[in-house]
Order: C-alpha cells, then structure tokens, then sequence
C-alpha cells in the first residue's frame, strides 16, 4: 500500500500538495497536462526527492528516511536505461547484483523472468539489436526482478506505437496478478487501456483533481475534467 499524508514539495516556483491511499494491489493511472507533478508525484514515492513535510507510508512502514533502494518500489522511466555494453541478461542482472558474479539459482532466476516478459533466447543480445518494446521489456524484467511489491512505471509505453502499447499493457497486467503487485503507471493514454487499471488520479497544477475509477472520467459532473485533458470519449 502507498499512503501520503500531507505531503509538499516545491521546486523553485512550482508547489505541489498530494494527499492520497492506495490499498495493496491496486492498479493506478496518473494523468495530467505536461508539468502538472505526476513525475514528481512517483519521485516522492520512489524516494528521488523528499517532501518538505509530510508522511510517507508504503507497505505500513515510515518511509520519508529510507532511500531510494531500500524502499519496497522499482521504477521505470521511458528511457529504460539499458546499458549499451551489457548484454539482456547481465542488463538484468543489475536488478539483482550490480557484481553481476551470479549463482546457477540467480541465473535461473533471470531465465525465468525473460519468459515472463517473453524474451526466452533474447539473454545474449545487446540492446541495440532489439526493438524499442524489447527492450522496455527488458527494463522491465531488470524492476521485477527486484521482487518489490511497488511498480511505478513513468511513461514508459508512450514512445511505443498502439498496438505494442496495449501489448505491453496487458503484459503488465499479468505481471501485476502474478506477482501481487501494487501498480501506479503514468500514461499520456486513457483510452481502451482504462480496463486494466482500477482508478485514475488526475494531477493538475501540483494536485491531484480527480481521485475515482476511470470510467466515471466520461459521467457529464466529469466533463471539464476529460476536457481540460484532451479526452474525447465520443
Ligand atoms: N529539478 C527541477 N527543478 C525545478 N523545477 C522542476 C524540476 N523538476 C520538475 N520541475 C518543474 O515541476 C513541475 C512538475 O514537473 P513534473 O516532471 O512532475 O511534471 P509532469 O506532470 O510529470 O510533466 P510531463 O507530463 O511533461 O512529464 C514542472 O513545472 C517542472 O518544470
């Protein structure tokens, strides 16, 4: 579960205030205009930045002093940082040992976690010889297997066309009832892909404006909302 409670940041001159609980295995969509504090949002969470005040909470445990690798979150960026040097598997292997020195239990491990995310005889590549859902792909067996109950993924789909988009969606929502995750996913999307997720957050301005399930974005008393977001859900 994700809890904060009260909290503000301010960068130079740009405030932000959230105040929000997510139960344990909730899916979660954060939208917003560009600059409305969603990245902020997941840094906070993640432990990138602190909060000026305020209480973090995840998984029951205070979480405002523990740093970014000890906090029971993984995070991917839309840039998925793959090391160009690195094959898949040792890119992989960071997650789990930046010695990249594996035991034969750890190196099953990482087989293992390349079929889930559907990359079985991909270990060996180098990401250049992979495509842009391959190697999100990878980035994502790097966070899963970190076993963290928390995924924050930050756009992560939005350079990819619709259809490997959706693909990558519905593969994250497997990876989510697998592995009893807690899943809070920036998305500049809110379309088919509504039906994986069980609410939505809109940050507008440094605050959350809108906290219900996705499908009442499109109820009439929602409209300016869906508006002020671009929605057309015609
Ligand atoms: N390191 C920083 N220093 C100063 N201001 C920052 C910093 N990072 C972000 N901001 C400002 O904070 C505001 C919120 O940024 P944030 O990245 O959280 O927005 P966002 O909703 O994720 O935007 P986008 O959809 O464009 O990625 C923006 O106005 C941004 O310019």
């Amino acid at each position: 579960m994700i809890e904060l409670n009260h909290i503000n940041y301010q960068y130079d001159n740009f405030k932000v205030h959230f105040d929000i609980a997510i139960v344990a295995k909730e899916r979660v969509v954060i939208v917003g205009p560009s600059g409305a504090g969603k990245s902020t949002l997941l840094n906070l969470i993640a432990g990138f930045i602190h909060p000026k005040s305020g209480d973090i909470i995840l998984n029951k445990q205070y979480a405002n002093n523990l740093l970014p690798g000890k906090r029971p979150v993984s995070m991917l960026f839309q840039d998925n940082n793959l090391f160009s040097h690195l094959t898949v598997e040792q890119n992989i292997a960071l997650g789990l040992k930046p010695s990249l020195k594996l035991t034969v239990a750890e190196q099953q491990t990482i087989c293992d976690i390349l079929i889930q995310v559907g990359l079985d005889g991909f270990g060996k590549r180098y990401p250049e010889q992979l495509s842009g859902g391959q190697r999100q792909r990878v980035a994502l067996a790097r966070c899963l297997i970190q076993h963290r109950p928390i995924l924050l993924l930050d756009e992560p789909f939005s350079a990819l066309d619709q259809a490997l988009r959706y693909e990558m969606l519905a593969l994250v929502n497997q990876i989510c009832d697998k592995f009893n995750l807690t899943l809070m996913m920036i998305s500049h999307y809110l379309d088919d892909s509504l039906s994986y997720f069980s609410r939505c957050l809109v940050v507008d301005n440094g605050q959350i404006v809108f906290n219900g399930l996705p499908k009442q974005l499109k109820q009439p008393e929602n409209s300016h909302i869906a508006k002020m977001l671009g929605f057309n859900f015609q």
